[in-house]
């Protein structure tokens, strides 16, 4: 396959083409989001547009959609091929092989095969993950993805320098902080663990369906700073709105769905903060289809104490999670929030959420 841009033409290697699920026809309580346009940010009047629109759906919703980052249709559809790579063109052994250790590491790298995750009432998950951090060369891959690693790590520098720090930047104004402050600590070289996701729902049976509720995925807050997930026709991704109801995600072709997780709650002192989400069975129509994901997961620099940056605009933290002098690294973070997640013993509150205390900080998870 070539793709032409006006000044370079790349041959790809070729790989099969993955066909998703046709789009939902039903008629769903979908969330109302704002959609940022970063073609604006070429004119001054236009970027501080924009900062409020963020700051402002960022605070409301928690999550809004962003177009015009800078992928064409045929990029994006590339990219969800090389993601199907992983999984389809990969064998068990192999699978195995490159399996993470993210229980004895806290690290999030390679595979996170099915079954991995409790749901609920004994029932686990039916996901396959593999996750690439932005340096492609950090680890060892699975043979069929090695031809492809220039790609991704193409994707990876795209998501980080024209999507997560222009939205970093956005995200500063909007607090009224220096344009770069959190830009200076996301940085492409650093040592840290932003990483490049691509992730495989397969259909389960229908017992499994009963026992979780549809659950697929608990509600949770991401724990890092971004999350850039690029929108597919499956639906399935729910946010738990302002008013308390579980709402749908629209697919929008080609564009982002972005949201915040929880350091970047602690690095703005709860004037941004983690949007809970979670993933449910899709549709009668789009049931018997597998979902694929593609995702650029982002996390401060490893180094990075996540203290607030208080501002005038936002004072106090509030509902402070931590002293000052207490506030975690990034990579301690990470480490906790990573080795827990589904394998942690979780603690009833209510009929809905289950808790459990990591680096002295309650995280909730919600069904
Ligand atoms: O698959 C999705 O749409 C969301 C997945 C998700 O929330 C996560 O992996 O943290
Ligand atoms: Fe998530």
């Amino acid at each position: 396959m070539t793709i032409a841009s006006p000044s370079v033409s790349v041959k790809f290697p070729s790989i099969d083409h993955y066909v998703p699920a046709p789009e939902a026809p039903e008629e769903l309580d979908y969330a109302e989001l704002a959609i940022i346009d970063l073609a604006k940010l070429s004119t001054p009047s236009g970027k501080a547009e924009l900062a409020a629109q963020v700051r402002d759906a960022m605070r409301q919703q928690g999550f809004f959609y962003v177009i015009n980052h800078g992928y064409t249709p045929a990029q994006t559809e590339r990219m969800f091929d090389v993601a199907n790579v992983a999984f389809a063109n990969v064998t068990d052994e192999e699978k195995q092989k490159y399996n993470g250790k993210m229980l004895e590491t806290g690290s999030y790298q390679g595979y996170k095969l099915r079954q991995y995750w409790h749901i609920d009432a004994g029932v686990h998950d039916q996901v396959e993950n593999y996750n690439v951090n932005r340096d492609v060369t950090k680890k060892e891959h699975p043979e069929a993805l090695r031809a492809l690693l220039p790609e991704i790590r193409e994707f990876a520098k795209q998501s980080h320098f024209n999507v997560l720090h222009p939205i970093l930047r956005l995200l500063a104004i909007g607090m009224e902080l220096p344009e770069e402050t959190f830009v200076n600590i996301h940085g492409y070289d650093a040592v840290g663990e932003t990483y490049v996701r691509f992730m495989k729902y397969y259909p389960r049976s229908a017992e499994e369906e009963a026992q979780t509720n549809n659950v697929w995925l608990k509600g949770h807050t991401d724990f890092g700073s971004i999350t850039i997930l690029h929108s597919q026709p499956v639906a399935a991704l729910q946010i738990l709105s302002p008013d308390g109801k579980w709402r749908w995600i629209r697919h929008i072709p080609n564009a982002l769905v972005i949201n915040a997780g929880d350091a970047l709650e602690y690095l703005s002192g709860g004037f941004y903060r983690g949007t809970i989400h979670r993933v449910v069975q899709p549709p009668p129509s789009q049931q018997g289809y597998t979902r694929l994901g593609l995702f650029y997961f982002v996390m401060p620099d490893d180094n990075v104490k996540l203290a607030p940056y208080l501002s005038p605009v936002n004072p106090v933290w509030v509902d402070r999670k931590f002293k000052d002098e207490d506030a975690p690294s990034m990579e301690v973070h990470r480490k906790g929030r990573t080795s827990a997640y589904g394998k942690s013993v979780l603690k009833k509150t209510d009929e809905k959420v289950e808790e459990e205390v990591i680096n002295g900080v309650v995280i909730r998870h919600y069904n």
